[in-house]
């Protein structure tokens, strides 16, 4: 794997040459226990019936790993009791902690693994927004939630920087990322990462996160999520946001995490910035993620 593009991250990623080893080994196979059509005791019943081993996450009582190399094709997933996602793939949504009956703006939706958590999270009770700008996604992304049986759902595929107002609780902007945390599934994210690409990225992604804002109604929650170790794309996004939302903390107890930079390269993301949490695949054997969690000022100045 290019570990000389990952090189940039030498002086913020602690224990870095640990993170290069788990960087290249292969990633754990994990799955999401769907409450909307099973529980856990009858899906874990099932595992030991078809003889197949597994292990609870620490830190998410429905996530399990799995002693099995292709989960997708278990009759299980094709019913919709379970759903093939990574580990921290999981987090941005409990992070969000939509309420059953809430109004949900899920921006960058498809294929929709984070939309149909969300639902399950609400019980299927008030209204999730899954939108995505990418029509080919858009197909994916409704197979996944019919699967699912995530039927509180309205799917739409407007721009995200161009979403129609609308009074929402909460909101979650995974992004259009460089995706370097994905590289332990797909090495060959990395040929395509540099510093200028994360750069690029930036005004996308800070548009999209002050739509989402301005979406969400004043004190609600709003949720950045990527699957990229660059500043650029983080803490340069989220210090971006600032005027309009402010930074919470946030622990998730078993689950092994760094905090987010102020600085960096020069650039001065600000003390704040400090609240955001990475998540490094040496830190819980996972794929990497970036998490910070806003809340909408009370009087936000567009
Ligand atoms: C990281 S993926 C989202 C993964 C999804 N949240 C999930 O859990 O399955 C980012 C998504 O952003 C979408 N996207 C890219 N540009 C966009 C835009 N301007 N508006 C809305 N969605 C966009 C991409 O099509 C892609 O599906």
């Amino acid at each position: 794997m290019g570990s000389e593009h990952l090189e940039r991250y030498r002086d913020i990623i602690p224990d870095f040459d640990a993170f290069l080893d788990f960087m290249s080994r292969p990633l754990p196979v994990t799955i999401r226990i769907n409450t909307l059509k099973t529980s856990v005791p009858e899906l874990l019943s099932r595992l030991d019936r078809l003889g197949i081993g597994y292990e609870r996450m620490r830190w998410y009582p429905l996530g399990l790993r799995l002693d099995a190399e292709k989960p997708g094709r278990l009759m299980e997933f094709h019913m919709g009791l379970i759903h093939v996602q990574e580990e921290l793939s999981m987090l941005p949504p409990v992070v969000l902690d939509p309420q059953p009956g809430e109004r949900i703006l899920d921006l960058c939706a498809a294929p929709g693994g984070k939309a149909a958590q969300i639902s399950m999270q609400m019980s299927n009770k008030g209204l999730v927004v899954a939108n995505d700008s990418s029509s080919a996604r858009i197909v994916p992304l409704r197979a996944n939630l019919e699967r699912l049986g995530a039927v509180n759902v309205v799917v739409t595929s407007y721009d995200g920087r161009r979403f129609p107002q609308y009074n929402f609780d909460r909101a979650l902007v995974d992004a259009p990322c460089s995706s370097e945390g994905t590289a332990r599934r797909y090495p060959e994210v990395i040929a395509r990462c540099s510093a200028k690409r994360s750069a690029d990225l930036q005004n996308l992604q800070v548009s999209l996160l002050r739509r989402a804002i301005q979406l969400t109604k004043p004190g609600g929650v709003v949720v950045y999520s990527t699957c990229t170790f660059a500043p650029e794309e983080n803490e340069g996004v989220v210090s971006r946001v600032l005027d309009l939302a402010d930074l919470e903390s946030f622990t998730i107890q078993g689950l092994r995490s760094s905090q987010g930079i102020a600085s960096w390269n020069s650039i001065d993301y600000g003390e704040e910035l400090v609240k955001c949490r990475r998540y490094y695949p040496h830190e819980n054997d996972t794929g990497g993620f970036f998490v910070a969690k806003l809340r909408r000022r009370l009087s936000a100045g567009e």
